[in-house]
This record gives structure tokens, sequence and C-alpha cells, in this order.
């Protein structure tokens, strides 16, 4: 069978650095085929080599449909080709409507003086009733749900895709960690739409850190480590643990360990009444050193709430008391909450948490700059060190406190932002989605740290709708229903499984199995 797409010997170096070493991939005509890899491995950089963003070291070879194409692609010109890129932000314009959203590409390239826009949306319809998606054509994209967001990308890639002119096979559809930022249950329905796709003759390329969704949408995965190929696999046939052992080179740790907080202390931190941003009145308190969970299917409010704590969403009502200070929420703001010795670890790392443009130093050590470095000017070379050496206690890789943030790979730069924060010994660390697009393996080193807070007393909410997380690193789990806590989980009632059941059930009890 000719291969919709095959990579031979891709090579990258950044400023001698060999990002990707000789990578070969191939992509069979209707496959979901992962890549997979650590942050840093080099998905990225092979997407866009692929995608057309970037050129490879000469050697480099492209084959579309058994087609050889010229390396670099010309700019703009992958779809034309046969390759069609989702990234995570998913390129849409929010102000514009769906139908303007899905003829952007095609816009520039034709007379839109000429077009009519009801006929225009009589298509857009006819083409979302045949992939089964029921979204408005004349609504505007910020009015859709994330959800539905992803959908209209994934269908206009696939489509444009369609239109193109060369004759070397329906294509190949890559998409980059397109879950993340998705509830779990919305992931489902857009597997469905994966293999919708992929029946009518597409292949797609899968980026993703989860591996429990790399071995259900996809047929087989190409693995990178440290840029080179580790291997490719049948993904229904190899089990998770062997999928990671290929991913970090060794075995994960087995159990969720054990609970550290001390039965019986009085609470270190209590939330009375909490109320506004969807939530309706909330009471709940953490121990010393605690690890507390907060889900629930989206919409139910628990997104909320630790912006609400931080003072991060006008019109929070309650009470915030950490030891034996006492905040109205009403009066909270960021700059209190930080001089109070509460941290928020936001999930949209990019826009919320750093300066993509400034060195990694500058980012990490942007805190703490009067406290454990010089009050009255900026020395370089001391603020350089400290960036080292919490590069080298959080896994930055590579760590180059020189170099701009933006060029550290997405889990990289989450590391950045979580050792940013916890440097600062905060009593109460607010986290929302902590570990989104970072590795299986620094997984591990991101839950260390954060228990590592944990011992030095610090407590901890982590508000997450990735379940393994939660188990991974909670002590307790409140799941929302509605703006209100409908249950808790505590220690060994505690796993991925009874806490996606406790959602779906509305959270109204506890799972039956337990
Ligand atoms: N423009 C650049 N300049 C310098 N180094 C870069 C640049 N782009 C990427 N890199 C480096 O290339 C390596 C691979 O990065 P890449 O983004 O491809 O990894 P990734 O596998 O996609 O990671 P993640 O899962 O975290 O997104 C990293 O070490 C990164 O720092």
């Amino acid at each position: 069978m000719t291969a919709a797409l095959q990579a031979r010997h891709v090579s990258k170096t950044f400023g001698g650095n060999r990002v990707l070493d000789d990578v070969s991939l191939a992509i069979e005509p209707g496959e979901v085929h992962g890549l997979l890899g650590q942050n840093g491995s080099g998905k990225s950089t092979l997407i866009k080599i692929l995608a057309g963003y970037q050129d490879a070291d000469p050697g480099a070879e492209l084959l579309i449909g058994g087609h050889r194409v010229a390396l670099p692609l010309p700019s703009g010109q992958s779809q034309s080709l046969g390759i069609s890129t989702v990234h995570q932000h998913l390129a849409l314009i929010p102000s514009l409507s769906v139908v303007e959203n899905m003829l952007l590409g095609r816009l520039g390239r034709s007379n839109a003086m000429a077009l009519s826009w009801r006929k225009a949306r009589a298509e857009c319809a006819a083409v979302f009733q045949r992939y089964g998606l029921e979204i408005d054509p004349a609504a505007t994209v910020s009015g859709l749900s994330a959800i539905e967001r992803a959908m209209v990308a994934i269908v206009r890639a696939v489509e444009d895709l369609g239109l193109r002119s060369s004759g070397s096979g329906p294509g190949v559809l890559i998409l980059d960690e397109p879950t993340p930022f998705l509830p779990k249950q919305d992931v489902e329905t857009l597997f469905a739409l994966v293999r919708r796709i992929v029946a009518r003759g597409a292949s797609v390329l899968f980026v993703s850190h989860d591996i429990d969704e790399v071995r259900e949408i996809t047929d087989r995965a190409t693995v990178l480590r440290d840029g080179r190929l580790a291997g490719t696999i049948d993904t229904k046939a190899s089990s998770r643990d062997e999928i990671i052992k290929l991913i970090i080179g060794r075995a994960l740790r087995a159990d969720r360990p054990a609970s550290e907080v001390a039965q019986g202390a009085p609470a270190k931190v209590a939330v009375t009444g909490l109320s506004g941003g969807g939530v309706k009145g909330v009471d709940f308190d953490l121990q010393p050193g605690e690890i507390l969970g907060l889900t629930g299917l989206l919409g139910s409010g628990f997104e909320s709430v630790v912006y609400m704590l931080y003072g991060a969403i006008p019109r929070t009502t309650g009470t915030l008391r950490i030891e034996d200070e006492t905040t109205p929420l009403a009066e909270a703001t960021p700059a209190r909450s930080i001089a109070a010795g509460t941290v928020l670890i936001p999930g949209d790392r990019n826009a919320r948490a750093a300066i993509g443009i400034l060195p990694i130093a500058d980012n990490v050590t942007m805190p703490v700059l009067s406290r454990k470095l010089n009050k009255w000017f900026v020395r370089r070379g001391p603020m350089h060190q400290l960036a080292q050496d919490l590069g080298r206690q959080f896994g930055v890789v590579p760590n180059r406190p020189e170099q701009p943030l933006s060029s550290l790979s997405g889990g990289n730069a989450q590391k950045v932002v979580i050792a940013k924060w916890l440097q600062t010994d905060p009593r109460l660390i607010l986290l929302d989605e902590p570990t989104q697009g970072v590795d299986v393996g620094a997984r591990e080193l991101v839950f260390d740290a954060i228990r590592g807070a944990t011992r030095k007393g610090a407590a901890v909410i982590c508000a997450s709708s990735d379940y393994e997380q939660l188990a991974m690193l909670c002590d307790r789990v409140l799941v929302f229903a509605d703006g209100r806590v409908g249950a808790e989980l505590n220690g060994e009632q505690i796993s991925k499984q009874s806490i996606a059941e406790t959602c779906l059930r509305g959270a109204s009890k506890l799972p039956d199995a337990l």
C-alpha cells in the first residue's frame, strides 16, 4: 500500500543543538497515527517541518501519496499538497461567524466580492451535516463551546484539504494536542469526528500526551525520544506500560503515594460561603499539607474556584481564612493574594503566566527579584544562577536560562511557570490543570514538586478535569454539580474511574462500586 505520507531522514538543528536526528515516519491511508514523546522530544518541530512552517536540515525526504515533494514546502502551500494542521489554539477568529471562519483560507484566494453568503451558509450547513455536526453556520465563534470550536477548526482543515489541486490521495490531517483544553466527556465527540474523517479515506496524525486516548483512537504510533525515533508501535496491541516505557525509557511509579496529611490537625485554610462565577455558597477547608482536588462537568462551577480565591474574578463573595488571617473575597486582588502567600498557576500559561519573548531567567525570577536578588538593581549573574538551579530542580530541558521562554517546548514552559511560583514558599497553592501538555514522565516531577511544597506546610487546591491527575495527586476530591459540592471522595475512594463516574452521575451520589 502506498503511504499517505512518508517522511525520511528528517533532522533539525537550532544553533548547533540537534533537536531532530534522522527521524522517519510513515502514515497509511485511512490510519490514525499517534505521535508521542516527552516534552522537548521534537514532536512540534517535526510537525512544523511537515506543515511547511520550518525547514529541515539537508537530506530530509517527504513523499505525499507516493509523490516526492521538495523540501522546504513552499510557505502556505502544505494544504494544496495534502497536509492540513490544526494547532491547539485552533486559529479561529472569535468575532467572526462560523461560515466566515470556514472560508478564511479560501477568501484570500478567491474574489470575495462575488461570494454569496446565503449560498456559503447553505454549503457550510451541508458540510456539517456530512460530519454529523449540529452547528449553526451563522453563529459567532465566540459563542460556541470549546468542543464546537475544535470541531469547526477540524472540519475546516479537512475541507481545505479536499480543495487542493494535486491528485495524490485524500491527504493527512495533523491534530496537534487537540484534547487538553476539552472536558473529558467532549473528547469522545471529537474522536467520533476523527473516525468519520478517516472513514472518508483521509489519514490523521494525532499528537497527544494522554496514553489512554492514544490507545483508544490511534492504530499505530511513532515515538520520539530525545529527537530520535524510539520506535513505531501497534497501539491496540501495546499495553499502557509498554507505551510509557518507550516514551520515557523507564516505567512509572505504580501507585499513588500514601497521604501524608496529619489527621485531626486544625484546618490551615477555610473557605466559607464562596459565591459568584457560577458557584453557589460553597464551604470547604484544608488541613496543613493537604492537596484538595476540585472537579466536575464543565459548567458545574469548579473551574472558577481557584480564580475566585485568588481575587481574579470580580463580584466574588465569601471569605478565605489562611491560618488566622481572614480575607473577605470581595476585597481580594491578585496582588493582595501574593502578598498573603497565595499563588495561582493558571491553565493558560501562555496568556496568563509567562512572557514568551523574555528569557527564561527573567520569567522564573520575577516574583523573587527583590527578595532573593538585589533589591536595587538587577544583576544578571545571580539571576541566571538562580534560574539554572530551579531549572535543574524542576527538570527543565534544555536548562539554558538565557533562551527566550517561547523557545521551550510547551511542557518545559509549564515547568518554568511552576518553578517560578513554588520557589516563593507559598502558604496556599492554587492550580488550574497544572500538567496540561506535560509528558507522563515530567508529570511525576511536577507532582513531586507540589508534594515537596506541602511538606513545607503549604495547602494545595487543584482544579482539573484530568481525572488521572487528580487520582495521582490529591488526598481528597470535591466533585461539583450545579455550582455546589455534590460529592466528596477520600483516600482509597479516589481513582480515575471513580472520579469519572461520580462526575457523570451529576455528582449526586458516590459510585456504587465504592
Ligand atoms: N525556535 C527554536 N529555537 C531554539 N530551540 C528550539 C526552537 N524550537 C524548538 N526548540 C527546541 O527543540 C526541542 C524540541 O522542541 P519541540 O517543541 O519540538 O518538542 P515537543 O516534543 O513538541 O515538546 P512538547 O510536548 O513539550 O510540546 C526543544 O529542546 C526545544 O527547546
